[in-house]
């Protein structure tokens, strides 16, 4: 049986995250998850209160080595996907083993932009959560678990976050399949998915 890839896309602190954690809770080893974020090119010179870098752009990723990656995942063979950090902003040296698994979970807020990765997803769901819950939500993470400020996350989104969002994360959300309105624990969507995922697996 060839692996199921879903894509799961949506704005920042949608609930991406979250799903991609209840699927894997659900299903265990027969999940991988992949984040796109894994693939930011390294920005270690840069600190984000400088507010110099877009991490919204497309181009802010290396998005073929993902394409590539999720090839060889599909054709069960194991891969080293790269190491990153929110704190640095950096790709680290080391990579870690990921081994083909018969779901695998791509998410990332602009993952349904590229022909490319589109075509490789057998399922596309976007994460649709209004934008100033998303904002308190990203508030919050970012200065428990991304060593931010609050004046810095202020800065970065009214300066990238949400032009960006506006240009090219929410033009995605009609190249989706399913659309989960309040995401993050929507039950109903979440279990809808779930049952997807268990057809898959009794083929
Ligand atoms: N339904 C929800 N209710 C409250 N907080 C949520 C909910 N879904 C997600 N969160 C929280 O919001 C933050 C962002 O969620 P996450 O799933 O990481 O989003 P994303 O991966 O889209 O950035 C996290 O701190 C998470 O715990
Ligand atoms: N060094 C970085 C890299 C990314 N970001 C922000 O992360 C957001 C995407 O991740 P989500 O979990 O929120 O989907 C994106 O909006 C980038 O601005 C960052 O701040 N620093």
């Amino acid at each position: 049986m060839s692996s199921l890839l879903i894509g799961v896309a949506g704005g920042t602190a949608s609930g991406k995250t979250t799903l991609a954690r209840i699927l894997k809770e659900s299903f265990q080893d027969n999940v991988t998850i992949l984040k796109h974020d894994y693939y930011y090119h390294d920005r270690s010179h840069f600190k984000v209160a400088d507010h110099k870098i877009n991490f919204d752009h497309p181009d802010s990723f290396e998005t073929e080595l993902l394409v590539k990656h999720l090839e060889e995942l599909k054709n069960g063979r194991s891969i080293k996907r790269p190491l990153y950090s929110y704190k640095t902003n950096e790709r680290l040296k080391q990579t870690k083993l990921v081994k083909p698994a018969p779901i695998v979970i791509v998410e990332g807020i602009l993952i349904f932009h590229y022909q490319s990765l589109k075509d490789l997803l057998d399922l596309k769901i976007y994460v649709d959560t209004d934008a100033d819950i998303r904002l308190l939500r990203r508030i919050s993470r970012d200065i428990k678990e991304r060593d931010r400020t609050f004046e810095s996350v202020k800065a970065q989104y009214l300066r990238t976050v949400k032009p960006m969002h506006q240009k090219f994360v929410e033009p995605t959300k009609y190249q989706a399949d399913i659309i989960i309105p309040h995401g993050g624990l929507n039950e109903i969507a979440n279990d809808l998915i779930i049952k997807k995922i268990k057809d898959h697996l009794d083929q």
